[in-house]
């Protein structure tokens, strides 16, 4: 079972604002501290108009939002909340919802207060990615924090959690996360954590990995095979059980790419096997890799059980192709009590290696695209709950690794970049299995802000972050080269000429409306998610967290634990 500990965010607020704007700014930011906490003590010492004024000259300032409003309202006749879909209203001030109604008890407007109504179509809690190569500092010039949180908040992604990996260096120490933290600065149009990597380097030196988290990574990621990328080696089970005990401290998952290298190579002649064709690709990668890789995982998830030595921490699989004998290993751990969770992307419910071309190696990625049948079981395990969740594994590179001319699948990059087109292509091609809107925002967005300890984010709840998407299902459009696509190289996404259900209009991070009907806000004011351990009582930060929430399967909707959770959020700190 997963022990999520009250983990908090010391999110830092990068407004870009002129220097000599400052004083009034630290004065505004103080005032709105103040309003913070008479808002929840029911003691407001501001009147409404005062502070939409105040909101209004910081927003049209900063250019953070589309919006410059502080107080609105957020129309809709389909807004889904945990507790369903309802027809009413979403209220947000500054950066929370602060209420959300159904249309019979919505009172309308006060005085300063806007509405934005938009009538039929979908209001959702924004997605939250929690795994994206953004690559930047280093290879910036296959993606980069600019363009890929462009794409992210085009595509509904309020809140992204970028991978140690394909950046240079790799992010497997303080050092290398504080030149994470200047490369995201001010340059980042969504909200952006950042997993740390457990290397052999780092995995038996404790307090090494201690630093990693306390400086604020949200968990770990590792690899069981070669990752592609010399500066992040990979991991066995002796390594992953260290870094698991360590982690159990923190309370923080670690998430691990599960194929193991088996000879089956030495079984193909790659002289004779044509390299540009896909089946050749596929037969180097068989699912016996996955299962090889999770059958050694689960010796050491059962420490993860309760009163195991690594209680306390969790085991995420990242990108589950095998929908066969790998996911029944995963069931059954997870009825023996592991605390274990899996996600799949959505190019493997999307795409078949029957329909790969020759050379298209734009479809290259690890673990493979396998076979039609496969990706009905895929469905069948996310419709019957056995898959958790999703994730974009947006992995891209620069079009020359792509190898799009030459087509060797041995040779080319491994990796599908769609990170912008995520939401359309799990409803397009879900459409058919029967997914719902909100078993939509269960996977995209409630549980991986679960698995990413962000309690205010996952949901439309009075009092969470105002990360909403709004998108209407049954629009359609042609990825064409006339689409406004915002990852930096659309050539080598596999998406590209698909046809699509479900435009994503507008994007709010934090209340801002970050990203309108093809048009960003000027300033890019994500926030970065540093993870912290706090004592709610006396504000020190520690290792264990005071408030655990021995829940449980953190899956679950217990109420009792909300009703907790709701007690503890009025303590959550910000800077
Ligand atoms: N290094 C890297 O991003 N690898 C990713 N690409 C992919 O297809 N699978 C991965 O794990
Ligand atoms: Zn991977
Ligand atoms: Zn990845």
């Amino acid at each position: 079972m997963f022990v999520f500990g009250k983990q908090d965010c010391a999110r830092s607020d990068r407004f870009s604002v002129e220097a000599s704007y400052s004083a009034f700014v630290g004065t505004y930011r103080a005032l709105m501290l103040y309003h913070a906490l008479a808002l929840n003590t029911q003691r407001r010492g501001f009147s409404e108009l005062k502070w939409t004024f105040l909101f209004a000259i910081e927003v049209s300032r900063s250019g953070c939002s589309l919006l410059p409003h502080y107080h609105y309202w957020i129309k809709s006749k389909r807004i889904v909340t945990p507790d369903g879909i309802i027809s009413g209203a979403v209220e947000v001030k500054g950066k929370f919802i602060t209420s959300v109604v159904t249309e019979n008890d919505w009172r309308g407007t006060s005085k300063g207060e806007q509405v934005i109504d938009y009538g039929e179509a979908v209001v959702m809690p924004g997605l939250v990615d929690v795994h994206a190569h953004l690559d930047d500092p280093g290879r910036a010039d296959w993606e980069g924090f600019p363009s890929g949180t462009k794409a992210a908040a085009a595509g509904g992604i309020t809140t992204l959690i970028d991978m140690p990996l394909n950046s240079f260096p790799s992010t497997t120490s303080t050092e290398s996360l504080e030149l994470k933290i200047k490369a995201a600065e001010k340059n980042i149009y969504v909200d952006v954590g950042f997993w740390g990597g457990l290397v052999p380097e780092n995995a038996f030196n404790s307090s090494a990995l201690e630093a990693l988290l306390e400086a604020g990574v949200l968990g770990l990621k590792s690899f069981m095979c070669p990752s592609g990328i010399n500066d992040f080696p990979m991991t066995n089970a002796n390594h992953i059980k260290e870094g698991l005990l360590v982690l159990a401290k923190y309370r923080r998952p670690l998430l691990v790419h599960a194929e193991i290298q088996l000879d089956s190579e030495s079984h193909l002649d790659l002289n004779t096997e044509d390299a540009r064709s896909y089946s050749t690709y596929l037969k180097t990668r068989p699912p016996a890799w996955e299962e090889a890789a999770i059958r050694e995982l689960l010796t050491v998830t059962k420490d993860t059980r309760i009163g195991g030595s690594a209680e306390g921490a969790h085991l995420h699989i990242v990108h589950l192709s095998d929908a066969s004998s790998s996911l029944d290993l995963i069931k059954e751990a997870k009825v023996n009590g592991d605390s274990l969770s899996v996600e799949t992307c959505p190019h493997y419910l999307a795409f078949t290696a029957e329909e790969i071309e020759d050379g298209d190696t734009r479809f290259k990625c690890a673990p493979p695209i396998r076979d039609a049948s496969n990706r009905e079981k895929l469905w069948d395990a996310l419709m019957g709950g056995h898959i958790d969740m999703l994730s974009s594994d947006h992995s891209p590179t620069v079009p020359e690794l792509k190898l799009l001319s030459d087509g060797n699948f041995l040779r080319a990059w491994g990796g599908i970049s769609g990170l912008q087109f995520v939401l359309p292509v799990t409803w397009s091609y879900g459409k058919k299995y029967g997914v719902t809107l909100e078993q939509l925002a269960l996977w995209w967005s409630e549980r991986p802000a679960k698995i990413a300890g962000q309690k205010l984010k996952g949901a439309i709840a009075s009092g969470n972050f105002a990360d909403i998407v709004i998108w209407d299902p049954s629009a359609e459009f042609d990825l064409t080269n006339e689409y406004p696509v915002y990852i930096k190289h659309p050539s080598i996404s596999a998406y590209m000429g698909r046809r699509l259900a479900g435009k994503v209009f507008a994007t709010f991070v934090g209340g801002n409306l970050v990203y309108k009907e093809g048009k960003h806000a000027a300033a890019a004011c994500g926030v970065q998610i540093l993870a912290k351990n706090m004592n709610k009582l006396t504000g020190l930060f520690i290792k264990r967290p005071l408030y655990i929430f021995r829940s449980m399967d953190y899956l679950s909707k217990d109420k009792a634990k909300e009703t907790k959770f709701h007690t503890a959020r009025r303590f959550v700190v910000r800077n």
